[in-house]
């Protein structure tokens, strides 16, 4: 049998699976065949060989007769591990000397270092998840706000997989009956009822269509919007990045032009991330540095996922800064918010026309009146293109996933149209198969080596 495993998976890895650094404690993991027995060469303790999977043991790891540390191991016995291998964790002291000391041991009789995700990728070859569940993993791992957390957990215990599965199997049944019909080549057979088969395809268009509409949101839950802010020069976009940040972090001056470079900090609300980048002022400018900034400023506004535009409204007509939106951002293709400033400065005449404007908030930066309600419209902003519209309860967030979903989408277009136009069953069904293949990718049905590859690569050492 073993002969026919891929090579990868007959030898036996180790890893440090904790950061490195000073810690309380630090994990050193092994998975593979020789995990047990390998750990046994170094380790005083109960033989562990003889002891069941699931258990715990304390003793010593020795590099002959020094003692190395002082250790407790965890035994899993194949399939019940996480690999589904035998796996051995030796849980150490947290010192960069020691896991130096124990993984050379260890590598010294035959274990090999582990390759970034190397652990999570056993897993899947042996099917203890799919690709979409592993993939899960890391975003797990990266995950910095409740959202995405909650994101990753889902895809992590297959709630994606599931959901795509089930399409799949819809749309292979009918795959079947197309080669079937091929089969019978010359005598003109339809087992497949082309109704139903349109009726089956909308419905699952609708679904992928919906999974993908909401790529949009799970891109922001994942990475972040993307938010920058501009204006003229005091309009007071640092007191206002402070106000969202609640903390000092761009310089603040009643100079003009203070801020010459772009600032970037995140403020999770409501579980999403905004990263907000404070930008130079917008004016014609003589100063060399100033108006490389004032090039900057605009390169990253077309950059941005969404632009808050700050005025200052006792010194801007709504007509005024108009134009410079306009200037701005010519097609209005990045959704904008604007935001007056200095509504505790303005004459009650100055903040009628301004609240007459959509999509316009009125806050006062500097006492922080307002930022509710800029914070209640950043996240309708957000969220008006995503959840409440997409109606699904599964979230894409990935791009690999995203972009095989347009794959099925254009693939299940044609063999619709081909339908209507009554195309032949070859071609149906080639494009019913490219279909398939697309769903297939995701949870990894079908998957090649270097995809894997450029997958796992991504994870940490030791995960
Ligand atoms: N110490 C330790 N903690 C960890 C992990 C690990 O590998 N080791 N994990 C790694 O990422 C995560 C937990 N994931 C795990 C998933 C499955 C199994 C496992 O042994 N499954 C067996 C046994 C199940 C059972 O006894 O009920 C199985 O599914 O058969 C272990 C960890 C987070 N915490």
């Amino acid at each position: 049998m073993a002969a026919f495993l891929p090579p990868v998976l007959s030898d036996t890895i180790v890893a440090l699976s904790t950061p490195p650094g000073a810690g309380a404690i630090a994990l050193v993991r092994l998975s593979g065949p020789n995990a047990i027995a390998l750990t046994d060469d170094v380790f005083s303790g109960k033989r562990l060989r003889d002891q069941p999977g699931n258990t715990l043991h304390y003793g010593t790891i020795r590099d002959g007769e020094r003692i190395l540390d002082e250790v407790v191991v965890s035994l899993f016995r194949a399939p019940h591990s996480y690999t589904r291998e035998d796996v051995v964790e030796i849980s150490c002291h947290g010192s960069d000397y020691i896991v130096q000391q124990i993984l050379g041991l260890l590598t010294r009789r035959g274990a090999r270092l582990a390759e970034a995700g190397e652990f999570t990728k056993r897993a899947f070859l042996h099917g203890a998840f799919d690709l979409a569940q592993a993939e899960a993993v890391a975003d797990l791992i990266a995950a910095n706000s409740a959202l995405s957390h909650q994101v990753a957990l889902q895809q992590m215990r297959g709630g994606f997989s599931q959901e795509l599965r089930a399409l799949r199997a819809r749309l292979v049944q009918f795959a079947a009956l197309l080669e079937l019909e091929l089969d019978f080549g010359e005598e003109d057979v339809e087992f497949a009822d082309r109704t139903g088969l349109v009726a089956l395809l909308q419905e699952v268009q609708v679904l992928v269509r919906r999974l993908l509409r909401s790529f949009e949101l799970g891109n922001v839950i994942k990475n972040g919007v993307t938010t920058v802010i501009a204006g003229k020069p005091n309009a007071g976009k640092s007191t206002l990045l402070n106000a969202l940040l609640n903390e000092e972090r761009a310089i603040v001056s009643a100079v003009a032009g203070t801020t010459r470079d772009l600032i970037e900090d995140e403020v999770s609300i409501e579980g999403i991330r905004f990263r907000f980048v404070d930008t130079a002022g917008l004016r014609e400018t003589t100063d060399v540095v100033e108006s490389i900034g004032v090039e900057r400023t605009r390169k990253r506004v077309q950059q941005a996922a969404l632009l808050l535009y700050l005025t200052d409204i006792t010194l801007n007509t709504p007509a005024e800064v108009k134009a410079e939106l306009e200037a701005l951002n010519p097609d209005q293709q990045i959704p904008t918010l604007l935001v007056g400033n200095k509504l505790d400065l303005a004459s009650e005449a100055q903040i009628e026309a301004f609240r007459r404007l959509p999509d316009t908030v009125l806050i006062a930066a500097a006492s922080g009146a307002g930022m509710e309600e800029l914070q209640e419209a950043l996240l309708a902003r957000v969220r008006g293109e995503g959840l409440d519209q997409t109606g699904a309860t599964t979230i894409v967030t990935n791009l690999r996933h995203a972009r095989s979903l347009e794959a099925t989408a254009a693939a299940l277009d044609a063999v619709l149209i081909g339908l209507n136009t009554g195309t032949g069953t070859e071609l149906l069904a080639a494009d019913l198969r490219q279909a398939l293949a697309a769903l297939g990718e995701i949870t990894g049905e079908i998957s090649s080596d270097d995809l894997l590859t450029s997958i796992f690569t991504q994870f940490c050492i030791g995960k």
